[in-house]
């Protein structure tokens, strides 16, 4: 998990249908820590476009095959939501926009358009900002990426997954290398040094000699930023059914574990400096988008099942909220028609809660968690005094895979592989301090 690209909302489930309180509840949680409304005037915005042309084998991310979209209705729809959301916030300016999904650029044009003029009308939309498409090769045809150009987009990012034929074929992809390799470089030529691309690796029947030279020719071919995901069984997938029946084996975590480790020794080699576990840059062409979600800085999400953080204006209090929109599109249309938006989730994040998620998204960055970081978030509780004296924390240290010093809290470039055994003990850390220090900030749901 610590390679793939499940971010924190999975991780404290708030993305469990399950979980989900009626629209317009909130489930409140004490709390004694004010946000500093100042910084909740800048945010970034995501916008989910939730239908795709297939099924891959081994997606469970919010998509659906539909028998058909109804354009006019999912664009009068986001804007809606769009323009809830904004004015339901303390945003006043919008600094990322990130078109995902879902295959957005099965999206019209002037859809993207439609919802970056709404953002225009009823906030300050940087001049610079980065606004983010993602496009699927064989999709890209059906509207000219040219049009999307016009439309305000500045950076697209390429779901190239593989250049392997069988790979793709064990994907379920419904394209070829060819078809990635057109759309890269037609993308390269409209938007030079804003081109990123995923691709995948422990893909069944890869070994890590096939990766490296996969990775090789993705490098010949890529732009200044490629994101690297390790393919991860789904639960509910047809994967997960082909690996459960036999059908399909995938490779060993040894496996998997060199296959990250030469990925970046390549990647570092051929100029590339890995600012988080999955994702890599030069001539610092970074994601602003996500770097805003592991700085733990606000961002509103709009459409089917999105995720936002951040603070509502109406509550009095400077809480950040979590939120979480209604995941099926036919439902999420009509709340949006019948009430201006569809979130079906609230909840307001304790001190606690928000250091979770700012350890948990911050150490996901090489450059980690520096002092003035968690400072904005907790200026009377400091890295040294919450973690410093823990014996298990001292061992992970020893170890050589966490650095605790005068600049902040990091993994090592050996420690970044262990993400996820290494934040349990810190989350564990930080639970017990404060429920001895500061119980008022650390209380749950009442
Ligand atoms: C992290 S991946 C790929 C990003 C890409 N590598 C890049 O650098 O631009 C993006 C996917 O995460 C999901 N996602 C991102 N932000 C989201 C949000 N706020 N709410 C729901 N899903 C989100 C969407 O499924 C989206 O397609
Ligand atoms: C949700 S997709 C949306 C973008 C676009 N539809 C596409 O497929 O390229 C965003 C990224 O998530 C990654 N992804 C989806 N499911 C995954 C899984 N089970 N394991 C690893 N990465 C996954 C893929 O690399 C994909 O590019
Ligand atoms: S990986 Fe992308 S194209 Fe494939 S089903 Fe998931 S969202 Fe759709």
């Amino acid at each position: 998990m610590t390679r793939s690209l499940r971010p924190l909302f999975q991780r404290l489930g708030l993305m469990c249908p399950c979980k989900q309180t009626g629209e317009g509840r909130v489930a409140r949680v004490h709390s004694s820590q004010k946000e500093n409304p100042r910084d909740s005037q800048h945010a970034s915005l995501y916008i989910h476009w939730p239908y795709c042309l297939k099924r891959c084998s081994y997606c469970n991310f919010n998509k659906y095959i539909p028998r058909s979209v109804d354009n006019k209705v999912m664009t009068e729809c986001l804007q809606q939501e769009t323009q809830t959301l904004l004015q339901l916030s303390r945003v006043s300016q919008i600094s990322s926009v990130f078109f995902g999904g879902g295959t957005p650029s099965l999206a019209q044009a002037s859809t993207i358009a439609a919802v970056l003029e709404t953002v225009s009308a009823h906030t300050r939309l940087c001049d610079h900002a980065e606004v983010t498409l993602e496009v699927n090769p064989a999709s890209a045809g059906r509207t000219a990426l040219p049009d999307f150009l016009s439309a305000g987009v500045n950076r697209f990012s390429v779901g190239v997954q593989s250049l392997n034929d069988a790979s793709l074929r064990v994907l379920g992809r419904d394209h070829d290398p060819v078809q990635a390799l057109q759309t890269l470089a037609e993308a390269r030529t409209l938007c030079p040094g804003r081109v990123s691309v995923d691709v995948m690796f422990g893909i069944p029947g890869q070994s890590v000699a096939s990766w490296e030279s996969e990775l090789e020719e993705v490098l010949r071919v890529c732009d200044d930023h490629v994101s690297l995901y390790q393919l991860t069984l789904e639960r509910g997938t047809h994967l997960y059914k082909q690996v459960q029946l036999g059908e399909v084996r995938m490779p060993a975590d040894d496996v998997t574990a060199s296959m990250y480790r030469s990925a970046r020794k390549i990647l570092e080699q051929a100029g590339f400096l890995q600012y988080e576990v999955s994702n890599f840059a030069r001539q610092n062409a970074v994601s602003t988008h996500n770097l805003g979600y592991w700085r733990a800085q606000p961002y509103i999400g709009v459409g089917p099942g999105a995720h936002g953080r951040f603070v509502p204006r109406a509550l009095g209090v400077a809480h950040r909220e979590a939120r979480t929109q209604t995941l099926e599109p036919d439902v999420w249309i009509k709340e949006v028609q019948q009430h201006g938006h569809a979130t079906r989730r609230r909840i307001q994040l304790n001190h606690l809660s928000l250091l979770e998620e700012v350890l948990v998204m911050g150490l996901r960055m090489t450059e980690g968690i520096s002092h003035q970081h968690w400072a904005a978030f907790s200026p009377e509780t400091d890295l040294h005094q919450v973690l410093g004296a823990s014996a298990d924390v001292q061992d992970l240290q020893q170890r050589g895979i966490l650095i605790l010093d005068d600049r902040g809290l990091r993994c090592s470039w050996e420690g970044l592989a262990f993400l996820d055994s290494i934040l349990p003990v810190l989350l564990l850390e930080l639970d017990t301090f404060f429920h001895t220090h500061r119980p008022e900030d650390g209380q749950r749901e009442q």
